[in-house]
């Protein structure tokens, strides 16, 4: 599958969703960081942000769950239009149905894991999803180091989702850069969530671009 690039509005100006939308057309998705003050430290959007944003960009989103109770609301994430939705697995409490769910109302079905969780316990699961979100920092916040830890479970993960006839994507999310996404493409990534590299550069446009050769070029 080619290199996606999925630039997350977490680093946008909020006051300016639309336009901040509208500013990486070249993007393949946006990345939706929703978070609720339990499953992680912060605090950011909802559904009814989500419902807007999907009117105002013909880009399909990229919604990524960082909430405590992912089997009440991730089906109605999917229901309100986002393309893909990705649960974590250290809060889901039903996962199969919840993955279900988001299938049936249309969605992608993606689970996420935190730097430190692995990735072989969740290998039925694979037939359930459309995704794997490995996360390259600790969950909540945008802007932080890149996490050269988790590259050695980017190879497993690519390793199993192999096994299982490769259809799943593996997704990077935290710290991704120029410097960093070649080394998560050579290890098997093949979706690249990028938010600080592309809305605090001074043209995104330009950024996404070079994020998408960086990566490309990685994986020879
Ligand atoms: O899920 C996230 C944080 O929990 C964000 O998607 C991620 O951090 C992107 O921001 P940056 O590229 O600036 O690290
Ligand atoms: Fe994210």
């Amino acid at each position: 599958m080619a290199v996606q690039i999925s630039p997350s509005i977490l680093a946008a100006d909020f006051a300016r969703l639309a336009d901040e939308a509208a500013a990486v057309p070249n993007a393949d998705w946006l990345h939706v960081d929703v978070m609720d003050y339990h499953f992680v430290p912060n605090l950011t959007l909802g559904l009814p942000v989500v419902e807007a944003l999907r009117k105002a960009t013909s880009t399909p989103l990229d919604c990524h769950l960082m909430i405590a109770d992912p089997d009440r609301w991730a089906p109605q994430y999917a229901e309100a239009g986002a393309g893909s939705v990705t649960i974590h697995a250290e809060a889901a409490k039903a996962p199969v149905r919840t993955l279900r769910e988001i299938r049936a109302q249309g969605a992608r079905a993606g689970l996420a894991l935190n730097p430190a969780t692995p990735v072989e316990p969740y290998e039925d699961l694979l037939p359930e999803i459309d995704m794997l979100l490995l996360m390259t920092v600790e969950p909540g916040f945008g802007g932080q180091k890149f996490l050269d830890l988790v590259l050695p479970k980017i190879r497993r993960a690519r390793e199993l989702v192999s096994r299982h006839g490769g259809r799943i994507w593996v997704q990077v999310d935290g710290g991704v850069d120029a410097g960093t996404i070649g080394r998560c493409a050579e290890a098997g990534a093949d979706v690249f969530v990028a938010g600080s590299a592309v809305y605090g550069a001074s043209d995104p446009v330009a950024a996404v671009d070079e994020l998408r050769a960086a990566a490309t070029r990685a994986r020879g």
